[in-house]
């Protein structure tokens, strides 16, 4: 089990949102912040037309384009190559000193590699850590875009921080009945209206396990594993039923979804409406992207055995990796009197953290889940069997 000490290492936010649904502007706006000067942006441009970096520019003198292809797939090498030469750039002086990194994805990019990438990579993980993924959703626009695209969904389930856009010119029941879907799809992170880009900085930032302010980790605002709990009393997480999505709002788990058919929406879907849609009857829509997102949280009372919780891990992440987008968790293992935590993305694992202390009481491991149909009912009895041989985990 290695160890990293996380406050030498700089942070990194990935900023990611669908097509258009204000990123940029986002960016500038938060660029603007005074103590957001010495931030580094490094922006993918994917197309022909890329005009984010001069309007950028401006604001940021440390700022890389790549501009050769869409970061989530090819560029991936090119993100590591980036970020290592910024980093080299930054200890030989030849930019600005920088204490802070955000990387802008394409609209269209699949944020789970980008994240991939920043864990995996050996030399990145001794320079950078993850602080957290920003994702902005269009209020005007971004529910038929959750119905739409499911890219843009799981830049949804994947954020630490949802900055709602365009909130000026939404219509108010919209933008509401639009948060409470992002709720469901994602129950951890904070859903922030901002129009044009306002929004404080330390709202978006430091989302990450270590928290600058303490100079410690800050396990709780990390995981916020009772906003899985809270939806799980609301039926999240108990959903028996979780291959059969036929059955869409019988279940627990469409908590939340219910709302969509009472607000007045109808008008966007419009030319994007695809052949099945009828407007109000997107709740019976099988296939809403957003119905396939399980967000849940595990807790588990007696102290689990490290390797088989690898064995767990590993089982899972041959048969569903692709599905698991993400989990995070703090794990009372029997070999170690103090926490362990532990962070994945789809196939990859960030090194797990031993923690120096309990941050409270509760000793319980906790292990909280957002998946592509994988729900708890698959989950917990693989973790029973390889974790816990007879002991049992409970919800
Ligand atoms: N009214 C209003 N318009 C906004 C807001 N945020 C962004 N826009 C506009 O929406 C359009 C797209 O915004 P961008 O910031 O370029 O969006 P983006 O996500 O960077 O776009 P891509 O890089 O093309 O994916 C621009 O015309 C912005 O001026 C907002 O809060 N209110």
């Amino acid at each position: 089990m290695s160890e990293h000490a996380p406050a030498i290492r700089l942070p990194v936010s990935v900023l990611t949102g669908f097509l258009g649904s204000g990123k940029t502007t986002l960016l500038q706006a938060l660029l603007r912040h005074p103590g957001m000067a010495r931030t580094a942006v490094v922006i993918n441009e994917f197309g022909e037309v890329g005009l984010d970096h001069l309007l950028v520019a401006k604001a940021s003198e440390n700022m890389v384009v790549m501009d050769s292809g869409c970061v989530c797939c090819t560029m991936r090498g090119d993100l590591v190559n980036t970020l290592r030469d910024l980093f080299l750039k930054r200890v030989r002086g030849e930019v600005p000193e920088f204490d802070r990194v955000i990387v802008e994805t394409t609209g269209l990019a699949d944020p789970a590699p980008i994240i991939h990438t920043m864990i995996a990579d050996p030399l990145l993980a001794a320079r950078f850590r993850l602080d957290g993924v920003v994702s902005t959703v269009d209020a005007a626009h971004g529910m038929s875009q959750l119905d739409q695209h499911p890219e843009s969904v799981k830049q949804a389930a994947v954020a630490d921080r949802i900055v709602l856009t365009k909130t000026d010119v939404a219509v108010p029941t919209a933008t509401l009945a639009l948060m409470k879907r992002l709720e469901a799809i994602n129950p951890a992170a904070p859903v922030i209206p901002a129009a044009h880009g306002q929004v404080d900085p330390d709202a978006l930032f430091n989302a990450g396990l270590y928290n600058p302010a303490t100079k410690s980790p800050d396990v709780a605002r990390w995981l916020k594993e009772e906003a899985y709990r809270d939806e799980q009393q609301h039926g999240h997480g108990h959903d028996h039923h979780h291959h059969d999505h036929d059955h869409g709002h019988e279940h627990g788990h469409e908590h939340g979804h219910d709302h969509d058919h009472d607000h007045d929406h109808d008008h966007e879907y419009g030319e994007h409406c695809g052949p099945d849609c009828g407007h109000e009857h997107h709740h019976h829509d099988a296939n809403r992207h957003d119905d396939h997102i399980r967000a849940f949280c595990m807790v588990v009372d007696e102290p689990i055995r490290w390797n088989g919780f690898v064995d767990f891990m590993e089982a899972l992440i041959t048969l569903r990796g692709a599905d698991i987008l993400r989990i995070k968790g703090i794990l009372n293992v029997v070999e170690s009197e103090m926490p362990v935590v532990v962070h994945g993305v789809q196939h990859m694992f960030h090194p797990p953290v031993r923690l120096e202390a309990w941050p409270d009481d509760d000793h319980r491991s906790k292990l909280v889940f957002i998946t592509r149909d994988v729900g708890q009912p698959v989950i917990e009895p693989m973790f029973r069997q390889f974790v816990q041989g007879e002991g049992s985990a409970t919800a």
